[in-house]
């Protein structure tokens, strides 16, 4: 199944500064297609700190409020870090299509995490098009994911 056929739920979106710019591109991105989404910010190019967005996202994908989501800052790692803090989360780095297919294929990654500063609107574009059209696998890959929860 196709993540944009999921309309139950909406998208979760999340940067800081720097990912501002890529997260309002993803917005019109999803408005244009008719997916809903939730915005827990940031709102602005104003210098900010990514896990005060990270977490509102993260709880609200635990929560089942939103699926899946999309995180962005500079590099997309210290978002990430604040993001699989979270038990029910598995963010996944992606800096290209073929990463994007696994982080869905493999791991079930349930948020797609991007470097807002390293990539151009239409390498987000393959990026977050392959995330939302990409099906866990299931199988061997959920006996590993399963094994993920340490605590
Ligand atoms: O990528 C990031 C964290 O991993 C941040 O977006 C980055 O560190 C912000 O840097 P600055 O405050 O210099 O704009």
């Amino acid at each position: 199944m196709s993540l944009f056929d999921n309309s139950e739920k909406p998208i979760g979106l999340a940067s800081d500064h720097a990912g501002y710019k890529v997260k309002q591109f993803i917005i019109k991105v999803l408005q244009e297609k008719g997916i809903p989404y939730r915005d827990f910010g940031a709102y602005s190019e104003e210098s900010s700190d990514y896990p005060d967005f990270a977490h509102p996202l993260a709880k609200a994908i635990e929560n089942d409020e939103c699926y899946p989501g999309v995180a962005i800052c500079g590099t997309g790692i210290g978002i990430s870090i604040a993001l699989n803090k979270h038990q029910g989360v598995r963010a996944a780095l992606c800096w290209n299509p073929e990463v994007a297919f696994l982080a869905r294929a493999h791991n079930d990654a349930n948020i797609l995490a991007l470097p807002g500063r390293l990539l151009s609107e239409e390498e987000i574009y393959e990026i977050l098009v392959t995330f939302l059209n990409t099906p866990f696998e299931g199988g061997r890959h959920q006996r590993r994911v399963s094994k993920i929860p340490c605590g």
